[in-house]
């Protein structure tokens, strides 16, 4: 009886200690599959915020790529492609598939094309710009960034094929790179006609045409669309501005600098806001949130900058604001426009501009266009101008088109 009563205590510590066992490995298999779920998803998002440090001067010059990949300006899926304009890779979603293109320059072949980098295109705040002639006649410009002991060869490597996998006609394409003995170098295509600021300002120079104006604003927006829309993950420039749109030979735009964006500094005060004074979204100074749509305020800013030909670091808005409020309905945008155009540009594709300007730089980011909506209107602009010297009458007035709405110019 003792012995049975023994037996069946042993079998029910040996039930228990079975169930117990059972739970406990349960019980982890849930806590693993919940960690691995966790670590998912936190590599997911991390992609998402995806900041890639190329540091410069000393500072955290990042490469921001969008943190918006699944957000509700980014393709939902890469198939989206074929809903992109043909431009733009639509239909095959080809462009971040290239491989990265990129030549790795030795420091040797790199001061032999710039005569011992005395070759100065100019000095930006990375560092100086140096023209570089090839032994094969090709012409680059070379980037040579302030070093920083704190990025490693790899670090900066794996960055400069990143961007090198961005291109588009009007994006001023990275060709390659020298990281050697410290030195870091982005090499680019040499653009001919130089910065748009210098096209903008230069006193000496013919005053750029209006049509060419317009071109050049559907251009820039085309590249910086590429950027938002186009690219994989998308990238967000942070620094749009005359000075980083440059020239081709053929006068075609190209965006330049993405993927280097500086602090703002004014005087010797370095803020830890990023991009530069006079075109930097107020909202993004606010929040410290930098989106696609604190690119579509500093080309509002750019636009703004073609009409009136006045320099953006120079109480541009200041004097848009006390234009509008002279301005009467759409043909008060007419006060705004560059002196030396008057009498030679279209005053429907003036107020067409002026609107799409203001429509960027609304106090309310979500209120501002997305950058592919810009670049539509202003190729409508651009498609019509043949048409509308040939038979005028038969065209629907621009505004129909662009769905113009001042209304909210006052705010924002
Ligand atoms: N690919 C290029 N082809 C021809 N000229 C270039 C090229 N890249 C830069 N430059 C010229 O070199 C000069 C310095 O350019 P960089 O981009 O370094 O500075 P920035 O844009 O003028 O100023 P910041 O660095 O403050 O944004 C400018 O005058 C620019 O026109």
């Amino acid at each position: 009886m003792g012995g049975h009563v023994d037996l069946s205590v042993g079998v029910i510590i040996g039930i228990s200690i079975g169930v117990g066992i059972g739970v406990l490995l349960a019980a982890c298999l849930v806590a693993c599959a919940r960690a691995h779920k966790k670590r998912i998803s936190r590599e997911t998002s991390d992609s998402r915020g995806m900041v890639l440090p190329i540091r410069v001067n000393g500072v955290d010059s990042s490469v921001m790529l969008s943190d918006s990949i699944n957000g509700p300006n980014a393709p939902a899926h890469p198939k989206e492609s074929s809903k992109r304009p043909l431009w733009l890779g639509g239909g095959e979603n080809h462009f971040h598939s290239v491989s990265s293109g990129i030549t790795k320059f030795s420091y040797k072949e790199l001061q032999k094309a710039t005569s011992n980098f005395t070759a100065i295109l100019g000095q930006g705040a990375f560092g100086p710009v140096y023209k570089a002639i090839q032994p094969s006649g090709v012409v680059l410009a070379v980037k040579a960034l302030a070093v920083n002991s704190k990025q490693g060869e790899k670090e900066f490597e794996t960055e400069v094929m990143l961007l090198g996998r961005l291109h588009h006609r009007n994006l001023v394409n990275l060709r390659g790179y020298c990281a050697e003995r410290g030195h870091r170098m982005l090499v680019y295509d040499f653009m001919r006609n130089g910065s748009l600021a210098d096209l903008l300002y230069a006193q000496q120079k013919e005053p750029l045409e209006w049509e060419l104006r317009v071109r050049i604003a559907q251009d820039i927006s085309r590249g910086i669309e590429y950027l938002h829309d186009g690219a994989i993950p998308p990238v967000i420039h942070r620094d749009i501005k005359s000075a980083n749109i440059l020239l081709d030979e053929s006068m075609t735009a190209r965006v330049a600098d993405f993927g280097l964006s500086k602090e703002v500094s004014v005087g010797y005060l370095v803020s830890g806001v990023k991009g530069t004074y006079g075109y930097v979204d107020p909202e993004y100074i606010a929040t410290n949130t930098y989106t696609e749509k604190s690119d579509v305020y500093s080309f509002g800013i750019l636009l703004f900058e073609l009409i009136t030909g006045r320099n953006a670091q120079q109480g541009l808005m200041d004097y848009v604001h006390l234009a509008s409020m002279d301005a009467e309905g759409k043909d008060g945008w007419d006060a705004l426009l560059d002196p030396r155009l008057d009498g030679k540009c279209n005053q429907e594709e003036l107020g067409a501009m002026a609107s799409i300007a203001n429509r960027c730089v609304r106090k309310i980011p979500a209120k501002r266009p997305r950058i592919r909506d810009v670049a539509q209107s202003l190729s409508r602009i651009n498609r019509r101008r043949p048409a509308s010297k040939t038979n005028k009458q038969d065209l629907a007035p621009i505004s129909d088109v662009d769905e113009v709405d001042d209304s909210d110019y006052s705010k924002g």
